[in-house]
C-alpha cells in the first residue's frame, strides 16, 4: 500500500528562484523550516540533467524522511527512484502514468476546475493539487484562479487528500488551509525568499493557525 506523504507543506522547486544557493541547499533549508515534501519542477532542463539533480536531491532528503516528487516527467521519476510523480491534466492519463510508475510510487494529479474532477480516480491517484487558488505569476499557463470559495467547493468533491496551490504566501495561508486542504504547495513564497527556512517556518505556523481557527 502506498504511503501518502505528509502534505502539510510542499515546496515546488524553481531553479531560477533558487539559483543563489541551488535547488538542493535551498530545499534542505526549507525542510529545516518545516517543508514536509519536495516537488522537483523544471520545465526546461534535459531529462539527463534533471535525473542527476533528482538523484542528488533524493539522497539529501531521504535521511530526513522527506519524500521527493518529480513533476511531469515519468522517466525522470523512475530513473531517480523518486517517491512520487505529479502530473497535470495535459500530461497524459493518470492510468497510463500509474501503469508506468507501478503501485508503490505516489501519484499526484492537478485539478483546475469542476470539469477536471471526473479525472480523479482514488484507485489511481493519491492526492490532488487544486489551483490556482489565487493568480500566480510563477506558472504562465495557469488556469483562471478559483478563489477561496471555489477552492473550498471543489475540494469538498474530490474524495481524497488535496493540496492547494497558486499565489500562496504567509498572508493568505491560514485562510487557504481553512478551505479544507490537507496542505499547501508553494513555489515563490519559499523558493524566492531571502531566508527559505524562516519562510517555511512562517508558512507552517500560518497553516497551524488556519487549521485550528
Ligand atoms: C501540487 C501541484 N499542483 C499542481 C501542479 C501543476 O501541475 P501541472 O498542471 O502539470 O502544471 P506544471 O506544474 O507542469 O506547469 C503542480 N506542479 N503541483
Ligand atoms: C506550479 C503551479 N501550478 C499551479 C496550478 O494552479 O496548478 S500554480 C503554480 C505556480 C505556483 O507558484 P507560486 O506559489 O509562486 O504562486
Ligand atoms: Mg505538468
Amino acid at each position: 500500500m502506498r504511503r501518502l506523504p505528509d502534505l502539510t507543506l510542499m515546496l515546488v522547486t524553481d531553479a531560477a528562484m533558487m539559483a543563489r544557493r541551488g535547488v538542493v541547499e535551498t530545499s534542505l533549508a526549507a525542510v529545516a523550516g518545516g517543508v514536509t515534501v519536495v516537488q522537483l519542477r523544471d520545465k526546461t532542463a534535459s531529462d539527463e540533467s534533471l535525473t542527476a539533480l533528482a538523484r542528488a536531491l533524493r539522497e539529501s532528503l531521504a535521511p530526513l524522511g522527506v519524500p521527493l516528487i518529480v513533476n511531469d516527467r515519468v522517466n525522470v521519476a523512475i530513473a531517480a527512484e523518486a517517491e512520487g510523480l505529479h502530473i497535470g491534466q495535459e500530461d497524459g492519463s493518470p492510468a497510463e502514468a500509474r501503469a508506468r510508475i507501478g503501485t508503490e510510487m505516489i501519484l499526484g494529479l492537478s485539478v483546475t476546475g469542476p470539469a477536471d474532477v471526473a479525472t480523479v480516480d482514488p484507485a489511481v491517484v493519491d492526492y490532488v493539487g487544486l489551483g490556482p487558488v489565487i493568480a500566480s505569476a510563477t506558472k504562465a499557463d495557469a488556469a483562471p484562479p478559483l478563489g477561496l470559495d471555489g477552492t473550498r467547493a471543489i475540494g469538498a468533491t474530490l474524495g481524497l487528500p488535496w493540496v492547494a496551490i497558486g499565489g500562496i504566501d504567509v498572508g493568505n495561508a491560514a485562510a487557504i488551509i481553512a478551505t479544507g486542504a490537507s496542505g499547501l504547495a508553494v513555489v515563490s513564497a519559499i523558493a524566492a525568499a531571502d531566508d527559505p527556512r524562516a519562510a517555511a517556518a512562517e508558512l507552517r505556523a500560518a497553516i497551524q493557525e488556519g487549521r485550528v481557527a
